[in-house]
Parts: structure tokens; sequence; C-alpha cells
């Protein structure tokens, strides 16, 4: 792929990888893009959009001041806003690009270095006014959220909760006299703290508090509440609102906090599409299931599993293209410094994270099929699949942005000190997805919900009872025993079930054991989480390697066979990578013997060097233009050095040969003036 700037000089390294490379690297992008034609139509909106005039940062935005940061995103944010608004739909409007296919999400990477303060307007308060309003309130708010009269966000976390949803203290007292409800925040701790663009950015937000209508509460519902007006922008009496300060990553994204003295808003505020207040106050609960109000976290849990493997390509392309830049040390006496890629631990750090790139993808796309089908029985009045569908997407969310997260940090670490570079991108692709493993559910958190449906599942299986599809496993590993070794992709998805099966099964024991000793379920429970984490871990693992295994034949069947092949050694090098992390976990669990154990890692070192001369074509595959991935280390051409030193004199500090500071302070010092 050109790196849409004309013909430029390639670094003669990387130029030598492409010439080696044993497959058509087109082939693959259209396999990640579902299809060449989505690769035809992403390539134009970005030709389309990514012109320098929109881009060009004199100062790089790192070098700006907070609050010149934040202008700078609020420019873009607008300047995005209206060219998605005027152009793009001359493509066929939102529609074409469809909620999985992800081509604005990619674009706007170009556009913030760090984040939109408009993320949470299009990312969460929209979809909650589809998830959540009736139709009659769709129609009220959606033409203006659309239109960005409103802009919004999503107000839920508090300073004292943000996990345990149900302990929220901002309360909505309704007032059938005036039919309005009465927002409230009795505590400091009950102040909405976290809600990305609150800060300085919206107007409106929807505020999720805890319910009280003729002297009883019943729990927490959503609202949408005006916070500021909307000629002056000043916050509306009633309404403390600001932001919460600087933060490791989301700079540019004005997270804010917000209170309520006594603030009123009409009852027809309250999105009723789950339950409604009439106007004499009687409450009529609609949601037969009870967790429909938390829809929208499900919906941003399963964009999320997409957003950190598009960001963990991300990553991979800068890291693998500078590893072969970068020339150090000789592995023989006098020979010439070989390219870092060279060194197996390099191929060892690097490979996993486009292995794992392509299973969070593939993982992605698959799990959003498999929510559309959730969403469609929602819509017809079923909600069996949702218990499933909460374990399944929790556990994947957690999984996905933890190893993610690891990754990215790995690729940093092996791009040595440059990878510490702003410039690098790393580090601010790092600070963005490791908020992923705490936002929209932590982690442990999100797991342990997954550990309570698999000891479900797994009593329902002791019962007789048939069980749903991501844990029908259980029943063939119900019975006690080592899982037979096979060492076959198949065989080691397989093994992955078994573990987790075992770990289940101790968990139940666990938990059964503590029981007869006098101890409460809860506290038995309690005792037993961090093997509960542990087990819902287990079960994630095998749902991803047993998915990446299948989708990626299905997909290839028609491929060519070099495709084929490397996406064969990649499979391969996911599943054996993750049996030899977990083998003390097989040694417990199956009959993986130490011949077996030595023939996986001799396996896996054989695909490290069958990987390597198509390391730099696999990265390439993932088509990520220079605009997206913003670094010195992994633009298309290699040319490492002389991007870094660009930048490098672009720092505010080399504007002038001295700073000020010297005859201010050194100079005295020096002098002995001080
Ligand atoms: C357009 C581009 C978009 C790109 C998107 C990408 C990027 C980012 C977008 C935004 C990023 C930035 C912003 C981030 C925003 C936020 O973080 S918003 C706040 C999110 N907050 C959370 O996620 C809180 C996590 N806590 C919870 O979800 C719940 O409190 C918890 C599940 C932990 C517990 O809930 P609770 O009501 O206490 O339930 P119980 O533990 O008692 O369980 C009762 C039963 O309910 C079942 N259940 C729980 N949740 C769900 C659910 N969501 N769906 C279905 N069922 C659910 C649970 O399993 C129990 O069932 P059983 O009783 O066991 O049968
Ligand atoms: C960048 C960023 C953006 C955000 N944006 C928004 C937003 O737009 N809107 C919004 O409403 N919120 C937002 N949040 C808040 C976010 O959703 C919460 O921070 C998140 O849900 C975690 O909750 P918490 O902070 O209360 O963590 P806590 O629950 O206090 O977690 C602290 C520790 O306690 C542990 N813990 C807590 N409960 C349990 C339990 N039951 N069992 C075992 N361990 C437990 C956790 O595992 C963790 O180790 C954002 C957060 C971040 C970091």
């Amino acid at each position: 792929m050109s790196d849409n700037k004309g013909v430029r000089r390639v670094n003669e390294d990387l130029a030598r990888e492409r010439a080696n490379c044993s497959f058509d690297v087109r082939e693959i992008t259209f396999l990640l893009d579902g299809g060449e034609n989505n690769t035809i139509t992403r390539k134009k909106i970005e030709d389309f959009t990514l012109t320098d005039e929109l881009l060009s940062d004199k100062v790089p935005d790192e070098c700006l001041s907070p609050k010149e940061k934040y202008e700078n995103a609020v420019r873009k944010s607008c300047l995005f806003g209206k060219l998605v608004k005027d152009k793009l739909l001359e493509f066929g409007g939102l529609e074409t690009f469809g909620p999985n296919s992800f081509v604005l999400r990619r674009i706007a990477d170009a556009f913030f270095k760090e984040i939109s303060p408009l993320l949470l307007h299009l990312g969460m308060f929209v979809p909650t006014i589809l998830g959540q309003c009736t139709a009659e309130q769709q129609s009220e708010w959606l033409p203006r959220a659309l239109s960005m009269q409103v802009i919004g966000t999503y107000a839920q976390t508090e300073l004292g909760h943000g996990t345990f949803i149900r302990g929220l203290e901002t309360t909505a007292t309704y007032d059938p006299e005036t039919e309005e409800f009465v927002l409230h925040s009795p505590t400091l701790s009950s102040f909405k703290w976290w809600a990305g663009g609150l800060g300085k950015t919206v107007n409106h937000c929807i505020v999720v508090a805890q319910l009280h209508t003729k002297g009883q509460c019943h729990g927490t519902h959503p609202f949408i509440v005006q916070i500021r007006d909307l000629e002056t922008h000043q916050p509306l009496p009633g309404i403390k609102v600001g932001e919460i300060g600087p933060k490791l990553g989301f700079n540019t994204a004005d997270n804010g906090f917000l209170g309520f003295d006594k603030y009123r808003i009409p009852r027809m505020n309250m999105m009723m599409k789950n339950a409604q207040i009439l106007k004499d106050g009687t409450y009529v609960k609609l949601d037969r299931h009870g967790k429909m109000t938390y829809g929208t976290m499900v919906f941003i849990r399963v964009m999320v599993v997409n957003e950190v493997a598009f960001n963990l390509a991300k990553a991979a392309t800068i890291a693998v293209r500078y590893s072969a830049v970068r020339r150090q040390s000789e592995k023989k006496p006098g020979e010439p410094e070989p390219q870092i890629l060279d060194y197996v631990t390099q191929q060892h750090k690097l490979f996993i994270c486009i292995a794992t790139a392509h299973a969070l993808q593939l993982t992605s796309d698959w799990l959003w099929r498999t929510f559309s089908g959730v969403v469609t029985d929602i819509k017809h009045g079923k909600t069996d699949s949702l218990p499933e569908f909460h374990a399944l997407s929790s556990c994947l969310k957690a999984i996905s942005t933890s190893d993610a997260a690891l990754l990215i940090e790995q690729c940093r670490h092996s791009c040595g000190g440059h990878g510490y570079m702003m410039s690098s991108n790393l580090p601010l692709i790092y600070s963005f997805v490791t908020a992923t493993r705490t936002y929209e559910g932590d982690y442990t958190v999100l797991l342990l919900q997954t550990a309570r449906f698999l000891i479900k599942a797994w009593e329902q299986a002791e019962a007789g009872k048939p069980l749903t599809p991501t844990v029908s496993y259980l029943t063939k590993y119900f019975k006690d025993g080592r899982v037979p070794w096979d060492s076959t992709s198949e065989g080691i998805v397989n093994a992955a079930y078994g573990v987790a099966a075992g770990k289940i099964s101790a968990c139940v024991k666990s938990i059964r054991n503590r029981v007869k000793t006098g101890l409460s379920y809860e506290d038995a429970w309690d005792l037993t989480t961090v093997q509960l984490v542990a087990a819902a871990e287990a079960h994630c693992r095998a749902v991803i390697c047993d998915v990446y295994r299948s989708e990626a034949v299905r997909l290839t069947e028609k491929s060519s066979p070099n495709v084929r092949a490397v996406m064969r050694q990649l499979t391969t090098l996911y599943l054996h990578y993750w049996a030899l992390e977990r083998i003390g976990d097989l040694l417990r669990y199956s009959a993986v013997s130490e011949e077996d154990v030595v023939a996986l890692q001799q396996k896996y070192e054989e695909l490290l060097a069958l990987i390597r001369p198509d390391a730099v074509g696999l990265v390439d595959a993932f088509d990520i233009r220079d605009e997206i991935l913003n670094s010195t280390l992994g633009a298309y051409d290699g040319r490492v050095y002389e991007r870094l030193m660009e930048e490098a004199l672009k720092s505010p500090l080399n504007a002038e040969p001295v700073n000020r500071s010297f005859h201010m302070y050194l100079k005295p010092l020096m002098q002995g003036k001080l």
C-alpha cells in the first residue's frame, strides 16, 4: 500500500522486507475490512477527508497547555463534525458505514491525538436516546442531538460510586404538583464525576439517578437534563459543573463533575422506554428483565472490543516497522548490526501483538453479529438471551482491554528509548487503551459478573438441564478427570475449554466446602473470588481461541494459498502462545506431558521464524495511514530518524537559543547570587 503522499524514498530495509513478503498484502486488508468493496470505500473516504489543511498542527499537541489542547480539540471536533455532516453524507449517509465498519472512528484518530470532547455525544448520549427513550421522546431529542443543537454526555458515575450502580446517591424526586422531577445531590460523594465532555463542552447530559415517587424509591433510572444555556453556555441556576483536572490520558475529553441543588426538569425528561411515571406519580415498570436500563453499557462494551483491536493494530504497525528499520548490537563478533526484528525475543514480543489484533478483531465482528441477534430478540419482547450475552460481553470487554493494554505497552518496550517519545504515539495509544480496562465496568468486576453466570451454568449442567451455546462445553467436561491432550489447533482449543471447566468446577467445590463450614453463600463466594476471576478469564480465553480459529478458517476459505498459510501461522502462534502462558493450568487439567510441552515450545519458535519474513507485510495489511498512526517511528516510509529530529525541532523550547530561566535562575545560581 502506498503512503498516500506520492512517491517518497522508503527506508531500504523496509523496502526489502516488502519485496520479500510472501503474500499479496491487499488480500489480507480486504479480509480485515470485510471485503474489497469496504476497503475501496474506506480508502476513498480517507483520501477525501485526510487533507493537510484540516490536520496540520504547527506546534505538536503535547507541547500545548491543557487549555490550548482542549481548545484545539474543540476546534477539530467542530471541523470533523461539519465534515461528517456536509461531505461524508455524499457517500450515502451514516448507514453506508454501518456501526460496525468503524471508518469514521479510524479517521477521527487523524484529527485527535488524544480524544474528541464530543466522543461521548456520539458514543453514549445518542445511543442512550435510541435505547432508552420511547418513540415519541426519540422524535423530540434525536433530530436536535444529530444536528448538534443539543450536545450531550452520559453522567452515571459519582465521586463515591462507579461500579456499584445501585449505590448511586443522586435523587430524582417526582413532584406531581408541577409534573416535574427534582434532581438533587445530597452529599459530596453524590456529585457526578468523570463524564466526558461534561466539564466545558456539553449543554445536556443523561443523568442516572435514584427515582423517588409517592414516598418510595424505585432504583436508578436515566433522565435527560439540560445543564447549560443554549445561547450563553452558562451553567443554569441549580447546577454546579466543572472539569475534573489532568489525567493519565483522555486530556482533551474535559471529563467533568456535576452537582444539583434541587434542580427541576419536566416529567417527560425521564427516559421512559423501560419505566414510566404517570402524571399523578404512579410508577409503571415496563422492563420485565430488570436490567434493560444498563443497555448503553452493554453496547459500549461490545464497541470497545473493536476499539482496542484497532489500537493494538496501530501499536503493532509502529513497533514492527520500527524494528525493521532499527539496527542494534551484533549477533556474532564482527558481523553487521542486525535489524532488531531479527532477534527472536523481539519476534516473541511483537508477533503475538499482530495475532492478538487479528484475534480481537475477528472476535469483535462475531460479538457484533451476536449482539445484533440479541437486539432483534429484545425488539420482539424476548430477553432470554440477555444473561448469556451480558456474561459474554463482560468477559470479552475485560480480557480484550487488558490484553491490548499490556501488549501496547510491550510494543513500547520493544521500541527502546524512542518508544518513550510522545511523537512515537505509543504513550498516547497506551494511555487511551489502559483506561478501557476501567471504564464501562472494571476488569475484575466484569469477570465476576461472568463468573456468576458460569457457576449457574455449572449447576444447570449438574441438574441435567440444557445449556446456552457459549457454555455448552461444560456438559462435555462435566465429569472429573483430565482433558486428553492433542497438539492440533482444535486440540488446544478443546484443552482451553477443559481448563475453563476444571477451574469452574474447582470454584464450585471451593464455595460448597466453605458453605459446609458454616459460612454464608455470600462469604463463601467472596473468599473464592480470586479463583472465580481466573475461571472467568479461562472461559473467555477459550472463547477467543475458538472464535479466532474458526473465523480465520472460514474467512480464508477462498483465499490464495499463501494468505491462508500466513493466517494459519498466526492463529497457531496465538494458540501456542496461550498454551505456553497457561502451561501450569494445562498440566493441572489436561493430559499434556513434559514431551508435549517441549514440542509446544519448539513449534512456537518455528512459527516465529516462519512469520518473520512476512511481519512487515502483515502490519502493512492493517493499512493504517500515516495521518492516523501519527508516529515518528511507524510511518510507511520508515524515515524514523529524520522524523524524530523534525518533531524535536518543533518543541517550543527550541524556538530560542537561550531560555529566560537561564538569566532568571541558572546564572544567579552559577554566580552565587540566588
Ligand atoms: C461511536 C464510537 C463509539 C466508540 C466507543 C469506544 C470508546 C469509548 C466510548 C466512551 C468512553 C468513555 C466513557 C466511558 C463511560 C463510562 O464508563 S459510563 C459508566 C459505566 N459504568 C459501569 O460500567 C458500571 C459497572 N457496573 C455495572 O455494570 C453493575 O453495577 C454491575 C453489573 C457490576 C452490578 O449491577 P447490579 O445492579 O448490582 O447487579 P447484580 O450484581 O446484583 O446482578 C443482578 C443481576 O443482573 C444481571 N446483570 C447485571 N448487569 C446486567 C446487564 N448489563 N445486562 C443483563 N444483566 C445484567 C447480573 O448478571 C445478575 O443476574 P443474576 O441475578 O445472577 O441472574
Ligand atoms: C477515562 C475514563 C472515562 C470515563 N468516562 C465516564 C463517563 O463518561 N461517564 C460515566 O458515568 N463514567 C465514566 N467513567 C467512570 C468509569 O465508568 C468508572 O471509573 C468505572 O466503572 C470503575 O468504577 P470505579 O471508579 O467506581 O471503581 P471502583 O469500583 O471503586 O474500583 C476500585 C477497585 O475496587 C475493585 N472493586 C470494586 N467493586 C468490586 C467488587 N464488587 N468485587 C471485587 N472488586 C471490586 C475494583 O476491581 C478495583 O480494583 C470514566 C472513567 C475513566 C477512567
